[in-house]
């Protein structure tokens, strides 16, 4: 069998890596640093992002792209905002036809692009995918079990790759849905920040609770206005990944909202680590504004970071919003 390619060794691309590789798959692992991916491929442990997980021998890491040429399928693991400067170095490689997952959670900043569309402009012979869902690296890489959604522009094809990549404990459902998949895990990002700030001020259990109530009925409803299906929306990758990022200080963008809530400064708040909401809060709410869906919980992240309002005055005017019926 030909091997997986993986795009970006960082924790989500080791720790798919690892697993899959401990599934029986050859995993071809690329970074762009040549010093890191030596380091990966001589120490057999990604010690900045998963210490003490051992990469199988099934995983060969490279600075060198060429093997990525030899894949049949390729995961895209690098952040959102990387992912066309990426694809424009390292797509020509990949055969056409090869299927590119899409890893990330996120939107294209500057043209409010989706990741399947960024995948279609750099790479047009390979169809995109996206494997979302509740999956912190470190849980997957342990073993933990979970369960993700794999799609695709075909059911067909969302299949086959749901089986080529579900292992024992990483469990794969598959949808035709890549809109809707793709919207939960970017907006939850987004949503678990104004989470993290709720739980950084202290507001309570109660807030916090009625604020994720909130903010998923913000996704569904932008969700369903974009086009994309109720049950992708309320499944493992729209409902499923907001639930955890908006309740772990494991979450990046949940830790950094908190930080945020302590009073700490956003930049300070971020300093090394990937915090994908930051980027993606500007555009999410652009894109509801163009279509004409209320999303309040973005816009007040998406003011908070701007720095057009205060914390306090953001927490405020939610509060104060005019009463509604429920949806
Ligand atoms: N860490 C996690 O638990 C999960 C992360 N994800 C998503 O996966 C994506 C990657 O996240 P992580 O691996 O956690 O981040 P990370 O910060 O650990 O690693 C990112 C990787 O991308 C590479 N990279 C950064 N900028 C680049 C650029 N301009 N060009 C090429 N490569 C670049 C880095 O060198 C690194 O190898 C994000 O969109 C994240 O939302 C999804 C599920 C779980
Ligand atoms: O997407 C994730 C878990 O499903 C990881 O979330 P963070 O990027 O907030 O750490």
């Amino acid at each position: 069998m030909a091997s997986i390619g993986i795009i970006g060794a960082g924790a989500w691309g080791t720790a798919l890596a690892v697993t899959l590789a401990r599934n029986g798959q050859s995993v071809s692992l690329w970074s762009r640093f040549e010093g890191w991916a030596d380091r990966l491929q001589v120490e057999r442990e990604n010690k900045r992002s998963l210490p003490g997980v051992t990469l199988p021998a099934g995983i060969t890491v490279s600075a060198v792209p060429d093997a990525l040429g030899r894949c049949d399928l390729v995961l895209a693991v690098v952040p959102a905002q990387a992912l066309r400067e990426t694809l424009l170095a390292v797509g020509p490689l990949i055969r056409a036809g090869t299927p590119i997952v899409v890893c990330a959670k996120g939107i294209e900043r500057g043209t409010g692009a989706s990741m399947r569309d960024v995948v279609r402009s750099c790479c047009p012979e390979c169809p995109p995918a996206a494997l979302s869902g509740p999956s912190f690296a470190a849980d997957v890489a342990k073993g933990l079990p979970t369960a993700v959604t794999l799609a695709a522009e075909t059911l067909d094809g969302a299949g086959r790759m749901a089986r080529r990549l579900a292992t024992p404990t990483f469990r794969l459902y598959h949808t035709d849905d890549l809109l809707g998949v793709e919207i939960g895990g970017a907006a939850k990002n987004v949503l678990a920040i104004a989470c993290g700030i709720a739980q950084g001020r202290a507001l309570g259990a109660s807030a916090s609770a009625a604020l994720m109530a909130r903010a998923f009925s913000e996704l569904l409803r932008f969700g369903r206005a974009s086009g994309a299906r109720a049950e992708t929306l309320m499944g493992l990758s729209g409902l499923g990944d907001l639930v955890l990022t908006c309740g772990s200080p494991q979450s990046r963008n949940f830790a950094f909202g908190v930080a945020l809530g302590q009073g700490l400064d956003a930049s300070a708040a971020s300093r090394d680590k990937l915090v994908e909401g930051i980027a993606t809060a500007p555009v999410l709410h652009a894109a509801a504004r163009k279509i004409g869906v209320e999303m309040p919980i973005v816009e007040s992240v998406d003011a908070i970071l701007a720095k057009r309002l205060t914390i306090a005055d953001a927490i405020e005017a939610l509060l104060t919003r005019p009463p509604r019926a429920e949806d």
